[in-house]
């Protein structure tokens, strides 16, 4: 756990051996436990290498290390510091990059679904865009140009976040159409741009003059 101490709680720490703070909202010492009986077992303090957080009088840098009774934080848990930090930031990435390859797999499925769709009945069934782009070579290009045009307005224009947004959901769902004729799957995609994680755009386009030299 963490808690100020002044020199009254260093001393008081020292003489009692049961961890005791400075609460600076009531301006008064207190001893972990007091109210609780989990005290804290003070058996060492350690002070910082060069002794200067003890000399800066009012609150002191130090280290309490006891062996507690019972739960140290007041949430009853056994410690304070149970928030990993790297754990929540790997958990909302997680969940993120989860939600973004699901979306993107589902639309996918539906392109590739469209693309069975035609190769395997004579019908044209209901009505789909996916279709006509799939035999409309022309028009599918046409779109994935006028798409891509129409995303780059949106920064020359400075249209809102929301239009950005909704341009590029234009442009990856009509590319991945393209990718549906290619048979190009988003995973060959994502896999491209991992192995371009580890070199600088401009490290790669000079590699490129090399190779070709
Ligand atoms: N994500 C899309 C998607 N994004 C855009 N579009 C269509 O693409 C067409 C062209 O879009 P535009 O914004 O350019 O529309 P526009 O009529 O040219 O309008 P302007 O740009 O001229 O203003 C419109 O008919 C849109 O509805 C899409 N059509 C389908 N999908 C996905 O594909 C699935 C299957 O769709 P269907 O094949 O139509 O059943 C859908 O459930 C969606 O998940």
């Amino acid at each position: 756990m963490q808690g100020f101490a002044n020199r009254d709680a260093l001393a008081t720490t020292i003489s009692s051996r049961k961890a005791t703070f400075y609460s600076r909202s009531r301006s008064s010492l207190w001893t972990k436990g007091e109210t609780s009986n989990n005290f804290i077992n003070v058996y060492d303090i350690f002070l910082d290498c060069d002794h200067d957080s003890v000399m800066t009088t009012l609150l002191l840098q130090i280290i309490y290390l006891g062996k507690p009774d019972g739960p140290t934080c007041h949430t009853g848990s056994e410690t304070c510091y149970y928030t990993s930090v790297l754990d929540s930031l790997e958990t909302e990435q997680a969940a993120g990059s989860r939600l973004a390859s699901t979306t993107l797999y589902s639309l996918e499925s539906t392109v590739f679904q469209r693309r069975a769709e035609i190769e395997t009945t004579t019908e044209s069934g209901k009505p789909s865009w996916t279709k006509r782009l799939l035999l409309n070579q022309d028009l599918l290009c046409s779109k994935i140009r006028e798409e891509a045009d129409e995303l780059c307005r949106t920064l020359e224009d400075n249209e809102d976040k929301g239009r950005a947004a909704s341009e590029m959901g234009d442009v990856l769902y009509h590319a991945m159409v393209l990718l549906a004729l290619k048979d190009v799957k988003m995973e060959d995609v994502l896999d491209v741009l991992r192995r371009r994680f580890s070199q600088s755009g401009i490290e790669e386009k000079g590699s490129r003059g090399k190779q070709k030299s």
